[in-house]
């Protein structure tokens, strides 16, 4: 693109080496572009963690060409911005295209993980919006990409948050604000649609190229489905998306806004908008407040996820040429799942093998867990503390139905008796967290940097960094909600 030479922008070299994959695609998948600056940044949050990935040293991270440069205000040397086109379903409907509307790709360091500003200003494809992010909206990303990291559950990373005074109008004026992301890649199942629905068969076919060479290369070898590499790619998508959605069950993770321009080609966790963990265990819980008919709840997760690899599987059919083929790559994710799910759940019982009563008793808890609505964090590690102690009072106290738990754990002692219990109660501590990154406490550490202050940001992310430890001195983070917390309302507007 050529630019005229008085919109050149200063350019900020912070060390990075790049190399640029989607880039190489062409003109048809993206428009290059430059973010919008923003006036008088500052720094609200950074992670070292992400630095160090990124092969970025974290001193700069408090420094004005960095600050400026993940804000927007600058181009980082080497980086070479754009904006991609997707198209998706919402809510079950298509939406048609949609596209990078406040996301803009700085490009792909060396090391292969794609740099993104969110909230960078407005793209060919913001269609009636800003482009930008408020800052409520980024704290929740930033801290919500780093627990989910914390927790092994793939996720897109938060390297920094800037914040600018800029009026940023949503339901009151709040402020503006950039997350710089980070992840091997950020294309979606909307990306392939977006081709699909256009009937751009050339393009389609390099989209998908590109991702089995880079991200999926044992799919070009494969001996399954005739040595069809589009099938063995769905099949292979199918099964992230099957563990990931088995580590957000398992969790309590809630991601509210689960359309198919916003699932990863890679199984990660992406856009994290009206998320929740749960507090009590409430199956149907619906956490975006914008999901009138709860087609997002908790405990459709599984069926969304798998309505939305039809869709997949729709878009790359050209490519299959055989809908056969393609059912049959799905087909693994009915099994897959509940696989991964079950085994999660018996790491979180403790259960070091499989044995035949396991499904009982996983379905006995959870059944008590929703009668109670007992607090879901709370139960699993006060549960792992008991396996530990062998005292099982303060797991019994969250139930007010005492009879059916003790009823339940009559069972559950019978198996685990059969296991070495230290082992168990170790394998427990290290797949029940103590801290998950709970609405109410998004809420403080939003508050409080709306006034200027971060350090309750910085806390919370040092605990969810590291959620399976104890953390001495930090049990309020790790307690029951409170009252004001069922309160909150989380919707799609950020
Ligand atoms: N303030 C905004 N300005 C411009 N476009 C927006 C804005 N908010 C959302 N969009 C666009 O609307 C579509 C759906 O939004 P959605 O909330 O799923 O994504 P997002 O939170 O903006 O970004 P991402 O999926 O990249 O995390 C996307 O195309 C997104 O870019
Ligand atoms: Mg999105």
């Amino acid at each position: 693109m050529n630019l005229p030479a008085e919109s050149v922008t200063p350019t900020a070299d912070i060390g990075l080496a790049w190399k640029h994959g989607f880039a190489a695609l062409g003109p048809d998948f993206f428009t290059e572009l430059r973010p919008t600056p923003l006036p008088a940044p500052h720094w609200v949050g950074t992670s070292t963690a992400v630095a160090q990935l990124i092969g970025l040293d974290a001193d700069w991270l408090q420094r004005d060409e960095a600050l400026q440069a993940f804000t927007g205000n600058t181009l980082l040397a080497g980086s070479r911005p754009l904006a991609s086109v997707y198209s998706g379903h919402q809510f079950g409907v298509w939406a048609g295209q949609l596209g990078d509307g406040r996301a803009i790709l700085l490009g792909e360091t060396a090391a292969g993980l794609e740099i993104q500003l969110k909230g960078a200003g407005r793209t060919p494809y913001s269609r009636m919006g800003d482009g930008r992010a408020v800052l409520r909206s980024s704290i929740r990303e930033f801290l919500c990409s780093e627990a989910m990291h914390g927790l092994g559950i793939p996720t897109s990373r938060a390297l920094c948050i800037t914040g600018s005074p800029a009026p940023v109008r949503r339901e009151e004026v709040e402020t503006a604000s950039v997350v710089t992301r980070v992840a091997p890649s950020f294309v979606r199942f909307g990306h392939f649609e977006h081709f699909a629905a256009n009937d751009l068969q050339a393009q389609l076919k390099t989209l998908a190229d590109y991702v089995i060479a880079r991200y999926y290369p044992e799919c070009r070898d494969t001996r399954d489905f005739g040595g069809n590499a589009y099938a063995a790619l769905l099949q292979d998508v199918s099964e992230r998306t099957a563990h990931l959605m088995a580590q957000w069950q398992a969790v309590g993770f809630c991601h509210g806004v689960m359309n198919t321009d916003n699932m990863s080609i890679l199984g990660l966790t992406i856009d994290y908008g009206p998320f929740q963990f749960l507090d009590a265990f409430v199956p149907g819980h619906v956490c975006n407040h914008s999901d009138n008919q709860g087609r997002y709840a908790y405990n459709r997760q599984p069926n969304v996820a798998y309505w939305n690899l039809f869709c997949l599987a729709q878009a790359l059919l050209p490519l299959i040429g055989d809908q056969e083929l393609a059912k049959g790559a799905l087909e693994s994710y009915k099994t897959v799942f509940p696989e991964a799910f079950m085994a999660r759940m018996r790491s979180k019982l403790g259960l070091a093998q499989a044995r035949e009563k396991d499904a009982e008793l996983i379905d006995g808890i959870l059944v008590l867990l929703a009668q109670n609505a007992v607090d879901h964090t709370i139960f699993w590690r006060r549960l792992s503390h008991a396996v530990q102690q062998d005292d099982f009072e303060p797991v019994r106290d969250l139930f007010a139905d005492r009879t059916a738990f003790n009823n339940w754990l009559l069972s559950y002692s019978e198996l685990l008796a059969l296991d070495n219990k230290a082992l168990a109660a170790n394998l427990m501590l290290k797949t029940n967290p103590k801290f998950v990154l709970r609405n109410h406490l998004g809420e403080q550490a939003i508050r409080a940097a709306k006034l200027g202050d971060f350090s309750e940001l910085q806390t919370l992310q040092r605990l969810l960094e590291h959620p399976f430890d104890e953390h001495p001195g930090h049990d309020a983070y790790a307690a029951f909600p409170p009252d004001w917390a069922s309160s909150i309302e989380i919707s799609c507007s950020s």
